[in-house]
């Protein structure tokens, strides 16, 4: 059980903050919400180099239109059933169950890591719809680590965020940060880190989601 207030240690240097203060929410159109916690995790730098260079990264292609492309990113999953590959991030789930649960009425069971090498990877477009957020209100749950890279946010074309005045919005995730997504946030909403031709360094995002979310 997570102990509120306190600073937990999850091995290796790196510590994960209370999740009772420093949150900072952000409501967005059509039901949807973002909560940003800087620096949550902290002593970050061990457990970056770690994930970096233990995970065994898979590069994916996948079809557009007529051709094969890479997929701009290095990716590593987990499973419901799969243990997490390193300890605190064990304690931060458990601590991002604890405050969100009982909103969320479910524990977050899945982990998504993506290594963004330099500003030439990314990710386009696109809300965490394939399962239920196509249709249900859920939340996933991100840990940004390395280099600060800029999530962006924008109405759905089409959508019920799509209305006058509602214009794209972007949060800078740097080492440590946590940046949850939810209410309607993944039907309503599209989200992306775009390329950038500024030189940064590489950046892991760990993204923690329920059953069924992808
Ligand atoms: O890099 C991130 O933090 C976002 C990744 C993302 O949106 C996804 O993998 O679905
Ligand atoms: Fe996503």
């Amino acid at each position: 059980m997570y102990f509120q207030g306190s600073l937990l240690d999850g091995g290796a240097g790196a510590t994960v903050g209370p999740l009772d203060r420093g949150l900072q929410r952000r409501e967005l159109a059509g039901g949807a919400w973002v909560d940003v916690r800087p620096g949550w995790v902290g002593g970050a730098d061990g457990l970056f180099l770690r994930l970096q260079t233990e995970l065994p990264w898979r590069a994916e292609r996948r079809e557009m239109y007529d051709s094969t492309v890479d997929v701009p990113r290095l990716l590593c999953s987990y499973g419901v059933r799969d243990p997490l590959p390193d300890p605190v991030l064990q304690v931060a789930r458990d601590a991002l169950d604890d405050h969100y649960g009982p909103d969320l009425g479910e524990p977050f069971v899945t982990a998504g890591l993506c290594l963004y090498r330099d500003g030439r990877d990314s990710v386009a477009w696109h809300g965490d719809r394939i399962g239920r957020g196509r249709s249900q209100d859920t939340m996933v749950a991100i840990v940004s680590l390395g280099a600060p890279r800029r999530l962006s946010l924008r109405p759905r074309p089409g959508g019920p965020a799509d209305v006058p005045g509602e214009r794209s919005i972007g949060f800078v995730v740097g080492h440590g940060d946590l940046l949850v997504m939810g209410g309607s946030c993944q039907r309503t909403w599209d989200h992306a880190v775009l390329k950038t031709t500024k030189p940064v360094g590489p950046r892991i995002s760990v993204q923690f989601r329920p059953a069924g979310v992808l």
